[in-house]
């Protein structure tokens, strides 16, 4: 199968006919070249396509050719530098194009001529296909009354999981642009407030798939992709910035740059501001109604994100997940549903417990260590007590765990053999704080459940009765999300309803088989 498609439109409302065949070739990537003027536009540029209006008449059709190819699986770029060019008759791509379609019935002697004049950046071998569909009712470039260019236009954003909506955007900037392109990318610090934000790309990826896109769609503009860590990024002091894009969503952020500018007597800049891409594709009940990073990010829990690391010291069966993550994120339900499906489950948190007992050699050398005050009447550890002294004391809670985590790991492996005895080859450790404790290494790979920090401290006030400040002391004591789902190779949120978070374990625990059975075939482990 094909890599890489260049398919080549002369009437853009065919796309979404046209894209259903042009699928049945590709894998993954989809460049669109619109010619308004057919291929002779490229072949033999002529006085009249000399004299093109303003490559912004061509908004309406990129736009247009986007939302057809929304809810196909294929990376799509439409490219815009021949559209703004009347004088460029070459199409240059980054990716060597694999296979060529066309959107009407071509001679093999038009195509091939295509193939050799029109092309910089083909593979060996490039297979030519002429796609008939019968006439579709062509679609005229529209006039608009906001057809100015700019030397220096300038945008920002996330673009994370560079999606749809903000390849709109970015080719609205485009067709707006003469010679200079400023993208500022929101870093980290930034983030906090996006729900998954922890799944969010790290900021270079983004700046690279975006500056990709750009050079592909078009390579004859400058660009300067940089990293924002405020809101108005470079516009608050570049004095030859002159049209911002915005979208729907972020015109406000724009109108405020124009007060920020003028505090400093720089040029107001003017906006355009882009509609946003309204999804018909929701895949979870959860999901925005917007084409967003966010649904992307959704769509991704209880997926397998990475690949676990080697574990050559374990034997393959019994397959130990770790499940880890913050205070009150819902484990125990992650736990609870694997466990209906047919995983064994061992809950480390209770059975710390029951090493806290009297007669245990760990309640002793509790006692010994926090004082009688942490046993109640009956002369048992006070967990409420216990966990009071040890949740925003560092150094007793390093105490704690040195004398827990040992014999607790001892008694998880006795629990796992146990479990493993009964039949079961696939077996959940659940334990909030698996990673700082280092039993990574007992585990196959990790699965973390997530919630934002904030929602953490309302369930804890719920649920624990404790205090604001209690509650944030626990938060607190544990490493966050970001550190948490490095690594995991799945990761799951609690933070919507029950339903979604079932579906989520089901996925997981189908992904999870599909992964174990490939393993087996590739390495003759059994389970
Ligand atoms: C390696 C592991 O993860 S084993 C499982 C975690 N347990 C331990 O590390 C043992 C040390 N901790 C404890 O014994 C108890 O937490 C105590 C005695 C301090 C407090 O007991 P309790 O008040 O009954 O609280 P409980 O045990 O339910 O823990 C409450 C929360 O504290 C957090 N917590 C537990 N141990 C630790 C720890 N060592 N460091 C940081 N946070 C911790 C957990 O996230 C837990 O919330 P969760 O169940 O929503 O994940």
């Amino acid at each position: 199968m094909a890599k890489t498609g260049l398919l080549v439109v002369t009437n853009p409302s065919r796309v979404a006919k046209v894209l259903p065949d042009v699928q049945k070739h590709l894998l993954n990537k989809l460049y669109i070249q619109y010619l308004p003027q057919c291929l002779s536009r490229l072949l033999t540029p002529t006085a009249a396509s000399l004299s093109s209006p303003s490559p912004v008449v061509y908004s309406k059709n990129v736009i247009g050719m986007y939302s057809q190819s929304l809810n196909q699986n294929i990376d799509v770029a439409i490219l815009l530098a021949c559209l703004k060019n009347p004088m460029q008759s070459v199409i240059h791509t980054k990716k060597p194009i694999d296979v060529v379609f066309f959107d009407r019935v071509l001679s093999g002697d038009e195509m091939n001529a295509f193939l050799k004049k029109c092309l910089s950046n083909v593979t060996v071998g490039c297979t030519v296909v002429s796609l008939d569909i019968g006439e579709t009712e062509a679609q005229q470039p529209e006039t608009t009354d906001d057809d100015k260019m700019y030397d220096n236009v300038v945008l920002g954003g996330t673009f994370d999981r560079l999606h749809t909506g903000h390849k709109i955007l970015l080719s609205e900037a485009v067709l707006r642009c003469r010679r200079k392109m400023t993208v500022g990318v929101t870093d980290a610090s930034m983030l906090k407030s996006k729900y998954l934000s922890e799944l969010i790309e790290p900021c270079e990826d983004r700046m690279s798939h975006v500056l990709e896109f750009l050079q592909d769609v078009d390579p004859n503009i400058e660009y300067d992709v940089v990293p924002i860590s405020d809101p108005f990024g470079p516009t608050k002091d570049d004095p030859t910035f002159e049209l911002i894009v915005v979208s729907e969503e972020t015109l406000k952020g724009g109108l405020k740059i124009n007060e920020v500018r003028a505090q400093k007597s720089l040029n107001p800049l003017a906006v355009h501001s882009v509609n946003l891409l309204v999804t018909s594709n929701k895949q979870e009940q959860e999901e925005e109604d917007k084409v967003s990073s966010g649904n992307l990010r959704l769509r991704v829990l209880g997926t397998r994100l990475n690949k676990p690391e080697a574990r050559p010291n374990l034997p393959f069966s019994p397959y130990i997940i770790g499940l880890t993550g913050g205070i009150a994120s819902g484990k125990s339900s992650v736990g609870r549903r694997l466990e209906e499906m047919g995983a064994g489950l061992v809950d480390c948190d209770s059975l710390a417990h029951t090493l806290y007992r009297r007669g245990e050699p760990l309640h002793d050398k509790l006692v010994e260590y926090f004082g009688r005050t942490i046993l109640d009447a009956e002369g048992e550890v006070d967990r409420k007590v216990l966990g009071s002294l040890v949740f925003g004391d560092k150094e007793k809670l390093t105490a704690l765990n040195n004398m827990v985590w040992p014999a607790l790991w001892e008694r998880t492996k006795l629990e796992i053999s146990k479990i493993h005895a009964s039949g079961k080859n696939i077996i959940v450790v659940e334990a909030a704080v698996l990673r700082q404790a280092g039993w990574e290494q007992h585990c196959h790979e990790i699965w973390v459940s997530i919630i934002p920090s904030d929602e953490a401290v309302r369930r804890l006030k719920e649920r624990n009765n404790l205090s604001e400040e209690a509650a944030w002391a626990r938060v607190s004591a544990q490493s966050n999300n970001a550190e948490q789902v490095k690594g995991a190779t799945t990761v799951l949120s609690t933070l919507w309803s029950y339903d979604f978070t079932q579906r989520q374990v089901t996925r997981a625990w189908r992904h999870l088989h599909a992964y174990l059975e490939k393993e087996s075939l590739a390495k003759g482990n059994k389970l």
